[in-house]
């Protein structure tokens, strides 16, 4: 029987981005308190029109029902880009997500090794290169206002974060990435079988911006990490439910380091329908991850943490990450839960998901 999960009301901090310019300073205090005490808060009057997440939603859409024949012509790479399907297994669960995800980047990633565009070809969902691209330059925008009020918060310069992030750089590593979580039957729920869709985790990257659809609910998050030099763990969650106009952010382990842990970095996943209530339909998201170039310079002002690149960074988080992993499947494996997943590509994939 499955354990009934701890739920505690937490108050979400709802952010107005509001005339920026003239409210910088009182914006920067709102986001620095969100960012220390709860690490995740929804911001509001960012300028992206419904009608413009209508759009992108759209073509995300019309990917995800494509054949498989199709979606597999842009397969997902350890540049974290392409399309990948029940392939990510998170340490927390041991097991694949239940759910097929496409990644999207600015920049010379999109090139695969080979050669080959990782964008859909046209052909398949007319407009879908435009459509995407233009949903990641706005989305940039707003997360570029939030770095700015970041870096003022800090201490840093103003464009302190932004230049590490520059979209228009061949290397840019931000990801816009589309998610389609598979509808799971409530028959299985109660005979005790779990589908994951997001399993419990903590974002690698810098900042997450967050897109979800009305009446597909199941993010939840789990407040109160100290170190980011610890794995996230927690059991008591709080719902964040869809909010018409609201983007959902949280603070990736990334910046919790560059702030010296002033800068929460919090547990969440979208949960796993198995309890009376949960909502087992399918649901779309999208999830836009700031992610700093390969070498972009991390230290906190007060030099917590030894001076790192963003690629050493993230190869160090890949390294933790698949630590935590072996050690969850091994503890599956001598007994410690059901069916162990083998140690195929799904072991492999997820530890570079810089989205993880
Ligand atoms: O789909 C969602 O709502 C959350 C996704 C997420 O947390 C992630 O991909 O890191
Ligand atoms: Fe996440």
């Amino acid at each position: 029987m499955v354990e009934k999960t701890k739920y505690v009301e937490r108050p979400l901090p709802k952010i107005s981005l509001a005339n920026f310019d003239s409210r910088i300073d009182e914006i920067t205090a709102q986001l620095v308190d969100a960012a220390e005490n709860v690490g995740f808060f929804a911001i509001v009057d960012h300028g992206i029109t419904q009608a413009e997440q209508d759009a992108v939603f759209g073509a995300s859409q019309s990917f995800f029902s494509l054949p498989d024949e199709i979606k597999s012509t842009v397969p997902w790479n350890p540049q974290n880009v392409g399309y990948e399907n029940r392939s990510q297994v998170r340490p927390s669960t041991g097991a694949p997500d239940s759910k097929e995800s496409y990644q999207l980047q600015f920049g010379e990633n999109m090139v695969a090794p080979s050669g080959k565009s990782l964008w859909v070809d046209d052909e398949h969902v007319p407009g879908f290169r435009e459509t995407c691209q233009t949903f990641m330059r706005r989305v940039q925008s707003v997360g570029e206002k939030l770095m700015l009020c970041f870096a003022r918060g800090l201490g840093f310069p103003d464009d302190y974060f932004v230049q590490f992030h520059d979209a228009t750089n061949p290397k840019a590593q931000s990801v816009l990435r589309l998610l389609h979580y598979y509808a799971t039957p409530e028959s299985a729920a109660a005979e005790g079988k779990i589908y994951h869709r997001a399993g419990a985790h903590a974002d690698w990257g810098f900042l997450t911006l967050l897109f979800q659809r009305e009446g597909q609910s199941g993010l939840e998050i789990c407040p109160g990490r100290e170190v980011v030099t610890k794995f996230a763990v927690g059991d008591t969650w709080t719902k964040v439910p869809f909010e018409s106009g609201a983007i959902v952010c949280n603070i990736g382990d990334l910046l919790m380091s560059w702030s010296d842990d002033r800068f929460k970095s919090t547990y969440h996943r979208v949960k796993a329908p198995c309890e009376p209530g949960d909502y087992f339909g399918e649901r779309y998201s999208i999830a836009f991850f700031n992610q700093p170039r390969k070498d972009a310079l991390i230290q906190g002002p007060k030099k917590k943490y030894p001076l790192v690149t963003g690629e050493q960074f993230i190869a160090e988080a890949m390294a933790t990450h698949f630590a935590a992993l072996q050690a969850k499947l091994k503890s599956q494996s001598s007994g410690g839960g059901p069916s162990s997943p083998k140690e195929n590509g799904h072991v492999a994939t997820p530890s570079v998901q810089a989205a993880a």
